[in-house]
């Protein structure tokens, strides 16, 4: 589904050369969860960007679903983006001007469905995190766990292949977390790949594949005391 060769990114900001991501390659097959691990500055959010098409490699290429998105024209690109990938950030990220039912119907509204289509899409996605009786609340008016909720059923309800997720827990107290975690393997269970970066080892050891990435270098582990050995 993800194919990544001889992928690289080299940042230049006041004519020092950063080399964020050193060349690897990378395969994530449907239905995967891949847990990202790495210190501050790694390169983890420079692999999550350029998966999720918002930034752009420097060298190598990025096939998603079996096409290849280096070619593409940004409108292009951000079509596929909103078809293929679902977004969840540690902010959650939700417009506070917007209900839960607008919220979710966001990235919807950029698609070719019926109003029909769309509100069932959005009401499925509101039962699937146990939200959809509060669908008139506002974003201000649940926990952070809920607002999470919100903004997971914001990116199942395109029905994507895939869920890129940013420290999805990190605002969150440890039974909010868990209650996260086990949300997005169910998700994951019906067929969605899930990267997912984390700083909570427990967390990373509940995907099926850990990847570490060192002062941007990528490697997959076997095993979790790999990492925090
Ligand atoms: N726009 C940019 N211009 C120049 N250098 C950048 C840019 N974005 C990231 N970098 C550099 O690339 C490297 C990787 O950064 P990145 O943000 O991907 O790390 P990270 O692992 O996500 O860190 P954190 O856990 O702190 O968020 C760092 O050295 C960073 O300074």
């Amino acid at each position: 589904m993800l194919i990544m060769k001889n992928l690289a990114k080299v940042f230049y900001a006041d004519r020092i050369k950063t080399q964020a991501l050193h060349p690897f390659d990378l395969q994530v097959e449907q239905g995967e969860f891949v847990s990202i691990i790495g210190s501050s500055g790694s390169g983890k959010t420079t692999f999550l960007n350029i998966a999720g098409l918002l930034e752009e490699h420097s060298e190598g290429v990025y096939l998603l679903g079996g096409q290849d998105v280096t070619t593409m024209k940004d409108k292009q690109k951000s079509a596929f983006r909103n078809e293929k990938i679902g977004f969840v950030f540690q902010s959650f990220n939700l417009i506070p001007e917007l209900n839960l039912y607008d919220n979710v119907d966001m990235p919807l509204r950029y698609r070719k469905f019926t109003a029909a289509e769309r509100d069932k899409r959005i009401m499925q996605a509101l039962e699937q995190v146990g939200l959809a009786g509060r669908k008139h609340h506002y974003p201000n008016q649940l926990s952070g766990g809920q607002q999470q909720r919100v903004a997971i059923a914001r990116a199942i309800a395109g029905s994507p292949a895939m869920i890129l997720a940013d420290e999805p827990t990190g605002n969150l107290d440890s039974k909010m977390a868990q209650g996260i975690m086990t949300l997005l393997k169910d998700i994951n269970a019906q067929g969605t790949s899930i990267i997912m970066v984390t700083h909570d080892n427990e967390q990373a050891a509940q995907a099926n594949r850990i990847i570490q990435i060192k002062d941007g270098h990528l490697s997959e582990l076997k095993t979790l005391e790999k990492a925090i050995a």
